[in-house]
């Protein structure tokens, strides 16, 4: 076991009076000293922040009264003024909250106030200059060993406008004024202590020098952030995020930044982390929610998940898009003057290649009626016939019902989620899947298809049928318009149910390629990423910059090597930027030495960080008979309860996820601050206590077992329980 680690930055170099504080907001005499004047100033700020709001709600009422001029232009002018004063509005409240954290005494007497956004005074002196400046830099790449002119470093801790504390790093002893006051235990040591609730929080007060140079990272090519658990990638994304749209915001609002995380739940926890930072243009999208108009929310068995991802359904899926869908029409008679003119399969199956030659299936349906007339009309031999010209025939047939029937019939327009959901049917899926899928894997699929859950014969689709869903667009090509929408007696002599379909149909459709792509596109957990979810991610980001956020160490995707593939062609040789992060923030060090031990012995090559903060509490571990397991879970949530303030998760193999929720049915009523989660659903969460429901399961559950279960021990902030019938998962690391 290692000995205890303190990040030597946020400590070193005290060589000045320090006045410590026991309660973090019950605060000594020095330090209220300087809280009241620090205070003081932040009123200041405050009273311009109020200025600037009620300017921008008037420039947005004289925007109002602008539209009832009456003419055109009056309305274009009206909603320019009204959309830039509601994005100021939007900016000046989401920076309400601790608008004011940092503080910069500089050699030459000088201060700087740093701050969630910039503001001036009213003679357009700066009083507060945002994070993502030049001038802040300094703020966060000062350090006592180059103190680049800063005398000393000051973090404001505020509630709302109110200032509560202050931490103080003094760089620059020798060049401190004598009667210069340094105050507080280290803001990254207060900030990390705190209890966690359900949302991650901003950073902007305590960026550590090696996250700062990854979040000012320039935005050219593909930028990576690696790092072990809990070192921070995440939030130093957002962050980046941020700073990409203030020193570029023309580029980066207008083509759109797209952040893609692992889940649902993942994107709740984090999705208030921008609009801290005055930045609400951003699109999160979790990667079952990435195509617009489809919904996957939940994971196949890993072994189905293995299938789906691989690079290999882009062959099943190529002919599944080319090849007749199910209750095509598979001839056609015609009687034309003296002829009986006749198409029948092969012939359909030849115009069917025809029409798809170096074409998408839905971009030939314009030509469909041309290619059937042509097939049609060279078969036509009677004289009759032939004395008209070939004008004639076309007119005929086509303002003829059973010719226009059957070329709708045979040629519809098709959506992605029709071809996907034909493929429910097991002898499709056979048919397109021979010689792409061994045997086991296509009744695997055949049998996931099968066995979901809802009305279609493929079930609502997971996670992983959502990148399957948006190569199917993108092999099909854009739908074309619905005719219909222009034409309201079509709509009229529809058939009820017809009416039905055909809304349902509309309101399912998915949305036009041409809105996919993104001038940024930023992936979490990127270890995790299938072959299938890099292309789609690649389709959007095709002309973007990226930042790729992750650690092989934690990967559940079985094949790296065909992930790294699929990851280097959606890259498409972009310039990659790499930046490793090397302290582990979350974790205690008693918590994180257990997991690191873990990756030791069996994730070989982890990168495994430093942890900062020693807490005392040792992991603990009990061992009980099987038919114990429950009772001892349920007492040691509610000892966890009674020890932390925060949140807690229990996390279950993902077979007992319904069994831990019925046996813990009592102790959620109880706390809302309980979660029940398996090992894949933890993924890029924290919680100040986690408790593991035999970790030995979690490791056999899956190829990546292991690493599942170092993802789930590095959960935890504060204490970690784990409660199992074995421990051979113990034993191994314990040898
Ligand atoms: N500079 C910092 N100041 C304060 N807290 C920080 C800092 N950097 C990271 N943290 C905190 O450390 C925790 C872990 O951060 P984050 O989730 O971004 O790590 P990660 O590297 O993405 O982790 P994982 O790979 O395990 O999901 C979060 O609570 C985050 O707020």
């Amino acid at each position: 076991m290692r000995g205890p680690r303190i990040d030597l930055r946020v400590l070193s170099k005290v060589s000045f009076p320090r006045s410590y504080v026991s309660d973090p907001d019950t605060p000594v005499p020095a330090e209220q000293r300087e809280i009241a004047d620090e205070q003081a100033y932040v009123d200041v700020v405050y009273g311009r922040l109020e200025a600037s709001t009620q300017a921008a709600q008037a420039l947005a009422r004289e925007g109002y009264a602008r539209g009832h001029v009456g003419h055109e232009g009056g309305l274009v002018e009206r909603d320019a003024m009204v959309y830039q004063a509601s994005k100021r509005i939007a900016a000046l409240n989401a920076a309400h909250e601790g608008l004011v954290f940092g503080r910069l005494d500089l050699v030459d007497g000088d201060k700087r106030y740093i701050g969630r956004i910039g503001v001036r005074d009213a003679e357009r002196e700066v009083l507060l200059i945002d994070w993502r400046a030049p001038a802040a830099a300094v703020f966060y790449q000062a350090t006592a060993q180059d103190p680049a002119g800063v005398v000393r470093r000051r973090v404001l801790r505020s509630r709302g406008a109110t200032v509560v504390g202050v931490e103080d790093e003094l760089l620059d002893g020798d060049n401190a004024p004598a009667d210069m006051v340094v105050v507080g235990e280290g803001a990254l040591l207060a900030s990390l202590s705190r209890a966690r609730d359900a949302s991650m929080h901003s950073v902007v007060a305590t960026i550590q020098k090696e996250q700062d140079e990854a979040i000012r990272a320039p935005s050219r090519g593909a930028t990576t952030i690696g790092g072990g658990p809990g070192t921070g990638k995440t939030v130093v994304a957002l962050h980046r995020a941020a700073y990409l749209l203030y020193v570029d915001r023309r580029r980066f609002e207008s083509g759109g930044v797209l952040v893609v995380g692992p889940s649902g739940v993942f994107m709740n926890y984090i999705e208030r982390v921008l609009p801290s930072l005055g930045e609400t243009s951003v699109t999160l999208r979790s990667l079952g929610e990435v195509v617009d108009g489809v919904s996957g929310r939940r994971h196949d068995a890993p072994a189905v998940a293995a299938i789906k991802g691989s690079a290999r359904m882009v062959q099943l899926l190529t002919r599944a898009a080319r090849a007749a869908q199910p209750g095509e029409p598979t001839s056609f008679r015609y009687f034309y003057r003296d002829d009986v003119l006749r198409l029948d399969d092969a012939a359909l199956h030849r115009l069917r290649l025809q029409l798809l030659s170096g074409q998408q299936r839905n971009r030939a349906y314009g030509r469909v009626q041309k290619t059937l007339l042509d097939a049609l009309w060279s078969q036509v031999e009677g004289e009759r016939a032939l004395e008209k010209e070939r004008d004639e025939f076309d007119k005929v047939l086509t303002s003829d019902d059973a010719f226009l029937d059957f070329a709708a019939a045979w040629w519809p327009p098709l959506d992605a989620v029709d071809v996907w959901e034909s493929l429910g049917d097991p002898d499709t899926l056979r048919r397109h899947a021979e010689g792409v899928l061994k045997r086991a894997e296509i009744d695997l699929l055949a049998s996931a298809w099968r066995s979901a859950d809802t009305g279609s014969s493929s079930g609502a689709p997971s996670i992983e049928d959502v990148p399957l869903i948006d190569e199917l667009r993108y092999l099909l090509g854009e739908v074309p318009p619905d005719d219909a929408d222009d034409d309201p007696y079509d709509v009229k002599q529809m058939m009820s149910f017809e009416r039905e379909e055909s809304a349902v149909r509309k309101q399912r459709a998915t949305q036009s390629i041409e809105d996919d792509s993104y001038a940024h596109v930023l992936v979490d957990e990127a270890q995790d990423l299938s072959p299938m979810q890099w292309r789609m991610l690649g389709r959007r980001g095709k002309y973007a910059s990226w930042t790729i956020v992750g650690d092989p160490a934690q990967s559940s995707w079985p094949y790296p090597d065909e992930a790294a593939a699929a990851r280097a062609a959606a890259l498409d040789g972009k310039d990659e930027h790499y930046f490793r992060l090397s302290t582990n923030y979350r974790n205690s060090a008693e918590i994180y030495d257990l997991a690191a031990d873990v990756a030791r012995v069996a994730i070989p090559g982890a990168d495994t960080p430093d942890a900062v903060r020693r807490t005392g509490e040792e992991p603990r571990h009990v061992a009980v008979s099987p038919d114990e397991v429950w009772p001892a879970v349920r007492t040691g949530v509610r000892e966890l309860a009674a020890q932390v303030e925060g949140t807690i998760a229990v996390v279950v193999p993902a077979e007992r996820r319904v069994e831990a929720t019925a046996e813990l049915a009592e102790e959620l009523d109880d706390l809302d601050r309980l979660r029940v989660l398996d090992g894949l659903d933890t993924k890029g969460l924290e919680f100040d206590a986690v408790l593991v429901v035999e970790p030995d399961e979690v490791v056999a559950e899956a190829e990546s077992g292991w690493r599942t279960l170092y993802v789930v021990l590095t959960r935890a902030t504060q204490l970690l329980l784990t409660v199992g019938s074995t421990r051979r998962w113990l034993d191994r690391v314990e040898a």
